[in-house]
């Protein structure tokens, strides 16, 4: 992935379908409104045509397509919103980033070094959140709420999610990535959201998380 200089922070949620990534990005932007400088609470794939295609596309397209097509929705996302922010100083949060492609294409049957190949152009975020969450809960709350794709219809998808994510963690700490792992299984997405606020406040201060 490629470094990036610019005065803000790019914070980015992943974890499994259901656990709770939407609920913690808005909670967590609310939270730090309290901050001297903008925030832009975003998602992949994006609102646009490209990133419909995908979101909604999950029953057409797979492997190597639906890779790069959540790459490319990335790189107009990056050149689009994420970019010009990060130069305004905001703090953005991206409700799924790299971490989902190397879990969800993984599933797809691509490995983790050809996702990580195709998006080695997409910035490296500051920090990397990992949501995760017992199967059972993820399970209980998916049928809950309904399935959104065809990677949550799979049976045992939250157990296969729950274990690609933990490579995923350790891939992007390889790398260098700031990766913060947080378990919400009986954490709320208020507490959730309050013990990454602390990490990027103290990411911005200069301090260590
Ligand atoms: N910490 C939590 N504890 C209990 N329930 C939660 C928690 N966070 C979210 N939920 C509930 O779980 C469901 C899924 O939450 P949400 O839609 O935010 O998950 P998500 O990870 O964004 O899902 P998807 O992967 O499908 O986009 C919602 O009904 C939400 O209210
Ligand atoms: C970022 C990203 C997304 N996807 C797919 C998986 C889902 O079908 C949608 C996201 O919808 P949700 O409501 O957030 O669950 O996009 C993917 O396959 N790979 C990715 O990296």
């Amino acid at each position: 992935m490629t470094d990036t200089h610019h005065d803000g922070v790019f914070v980015t949620l992943d974890g499994p379908g259901g656990v709770g990534k939407s609920t913690v990005t808005a909670a967590l932007a609310e939270q730090l409104t309290t901050l001297d400088r903008p925030v832009l609470a975003t998602r992949e794939p994006t609102d646009t045509t490209l990133g419909n295609l995908a979101r909604h596309g999950t029953d057409t397209y797979s492997g190597l397509p639906m890779a790069h097509l959540i790459a490319a929705d990335r790189h107009l996302h990056l050149a689009t919103e994420i970019r010009p922010a990060l130069a305004r100083g905001a703090v953005v949060i991206c409700d799924r980033y790299i971490a989902s492609s190397l879990v969800l294409q993984r599933i797809d049957g691509l490995t983790i070094d050809t996702v990580w190949e195709i998006n080695r152009h997409a910035d490296r975020p500051d920090l990397s959140v990992i949501l995760t969450a017992h199967p059972e809960a993820l399970d209980g709350r998916l049928a809950a709420r309904g399935a959104h794709s065809r990677y949550e219809r799979m049976p045992g998808s939250s157990k296969a999610e729950a274990e690609f994510y933990v490579d995923a963690a350790n891939h992007l700490t390889a790398a260098g990535i700031r990766t913060l792992v947080l378990d919400a299984t009986h954490a709320t997405p208020t507490e959730l959201a309050r013990t990454i606020a602390a990490t990027v406040t103290a990411l911005r201060t200069g301090g260590t998380p």
